[in-house]
């Protein structure tokens, strides 16, 4: 390669890597994978090291690749927060061994092994034991001070109950749990809204949100691995993960300390297929030595520490044939194309098929039928296809054309500009539609009448009993009692004749009947309108208090709403516009469904737990956490988020946090289980 070209290729590397930095790190949206990426960046180095007389001071090898955003306070990192050099390969591994070891010039070193949690860095600082400020990595001098968002994060103290030096820094990783990354993506799609890609770059996105509310709403958590300051006692890096475990934060279970690069290369094949199983998700595992003394002998290059590296696993992913393309018609009409797959085993699970998102994903890949695709299973829980493999595909092969009528009711589609999927218009004929609404209107979350299943539901429409969700309020016990409807077997694959009994009918007219005193807020969520998921029902409930205020909004006082943006404010009036569904409500009003905010008077069960405080934590069977909650409330005690020797109960569920229960047994606090708890309220 000659000067000239090296240059040119220097120049082109950067540009590409800025522009996915860019993507990644500010828009919270990558177009490739890290594994693409790091080949990138990979790449740049080598050739930098071949000609270091073109290396920039301000490359992209050079620096941490985030920047601060301009929407909050800019705060001065005291320490640097840095990048780590990473790895793909065990050879390379054993090299930066070998580097340790000549650079310390002994063999007298150990490890300490933790997981590499996929979320985004955060620096806490305590001051006299109390939460000063939480500040991002930003460029990896200074970042942006998103205190108010940390705070929503119930496993991130606040106040610590014990001893500590006057001032120290906790660093750790902020993560979108997977199962509320489901919970949340389940919502959006309700909602008619696109889900959010993956967890990492959701946590970070949630992460610089201006309401601390939606952040509370998201549930992230965040596990702590680095604890740093002046007067903090500490020698190894054990050390100040034991003192971090002793001051309550919480410490992922997972880290092991390893004498040699054997036991390191072990715990990687461990958790390779382990960490699966926990409630993060996991890119890697991250290698330190243990002796901050050998640490600091190593010292640092500009970008990173040479006494840590992370090793990085390869997304897991495996190739199939693309047999067949199906389309899935929403409530909102919003049609999705589903890859079906020649069946593959995957991460531990049989993948039959793939989501396709829309017409676009599936022209940026140029699929066709019979196509050798590669499917990778990231964040989501339904695998995506990342490309297709041109050598072996099939001769005379065309590529997919998009379907131009609805599936369910032959209505041509449409697609409005600016938007990614195609619509059924057919709101009012297109069998799904009518079904998806009533579903969404009977769901828990909404009127909870959810004894009325599937099947009966679709009973009911095709004896055309019931026409839309107003409907379900004329319904009679006669009208349940004895009706019949089909049943699917996934087994047998094909359908069997029912019909309801006495009993589940009365059921689901209790049900129904029960559901007239669901509130307001919850109500609007039912009628179904696109993008008014719960958060934004709850939020038009509080504001507009009647939903005679609310059908008489404009588009401006709508917007005017904290967090309402002119694509719900428009959704919105667009809805309150169809006579149809002006009638619908008239009905509903009719039927005595909440159409108004009740001013509150707290519901007062008993007072059987006034003057005791209570923590709660972990996973519960009888009630969700929110219920659990308004129990203790209703029954006159208070729920607080952090355990001191002040704290009379600590109810614990599955799979609560160790460092919690330590820290309570420490303080000799109760702990109580949920049916210890209902005892409690019953006795
Ligand atoms: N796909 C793309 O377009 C794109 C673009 C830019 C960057 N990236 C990816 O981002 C990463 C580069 O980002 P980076 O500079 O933040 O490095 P990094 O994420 O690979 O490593 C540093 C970070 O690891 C995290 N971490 C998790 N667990 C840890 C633990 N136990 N101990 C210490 N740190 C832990 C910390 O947040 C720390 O800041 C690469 O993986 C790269 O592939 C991807
Ligand atoms: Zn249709």
């Amino acid at each position: 390669m000659t000067e000239q070209q090296a240059l040119s290729e220097i120049k082109k590397l950067t540009e590409q890597i800025n522009y996915h930095n860019e993507l990644y790190y500010q828009k919270d949206q990558p177009e490739i994978s890290d594994f693409e990426f790091d080949q990138l960046l990979e790449q740049l180095i080598a050739l930098e090291n071949k000609f270091p007389q073109f290396k920039f001071e301000d490359s992209p090898s050079q620096r941490v690749g985030g920047t601060i955003t301009k929407n909050f306070e800019t705060v001065v990192h005291k320490y640097p927060m840095l990048s780590l050099g990473n790895t793909y390969s065990k050879e390379e591994l054993i090299d930066w061994d070998n580097r340790v070891k000549k650079g310390l010039g002994t063999n007298e070193y150990a490890y300490f092994c933790e997981l590499k949690f996929d979320g985004v860095a955060l620096s806490l600082t305590y001051e006299k034991g109390i939460l000063k400020r939480a500040v991002t990595r930003g460029d990896g001098t200074q970042g942006d001070d998103i205190t108010a968002n940390a705070k929503t994060i119930r496993s991130i103290p606040l106040r610590i109950g014990t001893q500590t030096p006057d001032s120290f820094e906790v660093r750790g990783e902020v993560y979108f749990p997977k199962e509320q990354f489901a919970r949340i993506n389940a919502e959006r799609i309700d909602a008619g809204e696109e889900p959010l890609a993956n967890p990492r770059n959701a946590a970070s996105g949630t992460l610089k949100m201006q309401d601390s509310s939606v952040v509370a709403y998201r549930k992230l958590d965040c596990y702590l691995y680095s604890l740093l300051g002046e007067s903090v006692e500490v020698n190894t890096h054990s050390e100040s993960i034991a003192l971090l475990e002793k001051w309550g934060f919480n410490v992922s279970q997972t880290y092991k300390r390893c004498q040699s690069i054997e036991e390191v290369l072990d715990y990687i094949a461990y958790w390779e297929i382990k960490r699966h199983e926990l409630p993060s998700e996991t890119d890697g595992v991250v290698i330190k030595v243990d002796s901050l003394h050998h640490q600091n002998e190593l010292g640092f290059t500009a970008k990173s520490p040479r006494w840590a590296i992370a090793y990085k696993y390869k997304a897991e992913s495996a190739s199939t044939v693309l047999e067949s393309i199906s389309y899935q018609v929403g409530r909102t009409g919003a049609v999705t194309p589903v890859a079906n797959l020649k069946p593959v085993l995957l991460a531990g699970t049989t993948v039959k098929r793939a989501s396709l998102h829309n017409a676009n994903e599936i022209e940026r890949l140029d699929l066709r039928l019979g196509d050798t695709v590669f499917v990778e299973k990231g964040g989501e829980i339904i695998p995506k296809i990342t490309g297709v493999d041109p050598l072996v595909r099939p001769v005379n092969s065309q590529p997919v054309s998009y379907i131009s009528h609805c599936p369910e009711c032959q209505t041509e589609l449409i697609r409005k500009e600016g938007e990614a999927n195609h619509y059924c218009p057919n709101a009012e004929g297109c069998p799904p539609q009518i079904l998806g609404r009533i579903e969404h209107f009977i769901q828990r979350k909404a009127m909870d009448i959810d004894s009325l299943g599937s099947e009966t539901l679709r009973g009911l429409l095709d004896k055309g009993l019931i026409h839309d969700y107003a409907g379900l309020y004329q319904l009679t016990f006669d009208d349940l009692n004895g009706l019949e409807f089909r049943i699917f077997s996934e087994k047998k694959g094909e359908y069997s004749a029912r019909s309801l009994r006495e009993k589940s009918a009365s059921n689901i007219i209790k049900a129904i009947e029960e559901s007239k005193k669901v509130p307001f807020e919850r109500v609007l969520f039912a009628l179904g309108i696109r993008y008014v998921g719960q958060t934004v029902a709850e939020k038009l409930a509080r504001h507009f208090k009647t939903i005679d205020n609310l059908m008489n909004a404009s588009l401006e006082e709508l917007v005017a709403v904290p967090e309402i943006g002119e694509r719900i404010a428009e959704s919105v009036t667009d809805f309150f516009s169809h006579e149809k569904n002006q009638k619908l409500i008239a009905d509903l009003q009719q039927a005595g469904l909440h159409f108004q905010i009740e001013e509150t008077e707290e519901v007062s069960e008993s007072q059987k737990l006034t003057d005791l405080s209570f923590v709660i934590s972990g996973v519960f069977h009888q009630f969700s956490r929110d219920e659990l909650k308004e129990k203790i409330k209703r029954n006159g005690g208070k729920v607080v988020s952090s355990i001191s020797a002040k704290l009379d109960y600590l109810v614990a569920g599955e799979n609560m946090g160790p460092a919690k229960l330590e820290k309570a047994t420490q303080l000799g606090i109760k702990i109580i289980s949920e049916d210890e708890f209902i005892q409690l309220i019953n006795s």
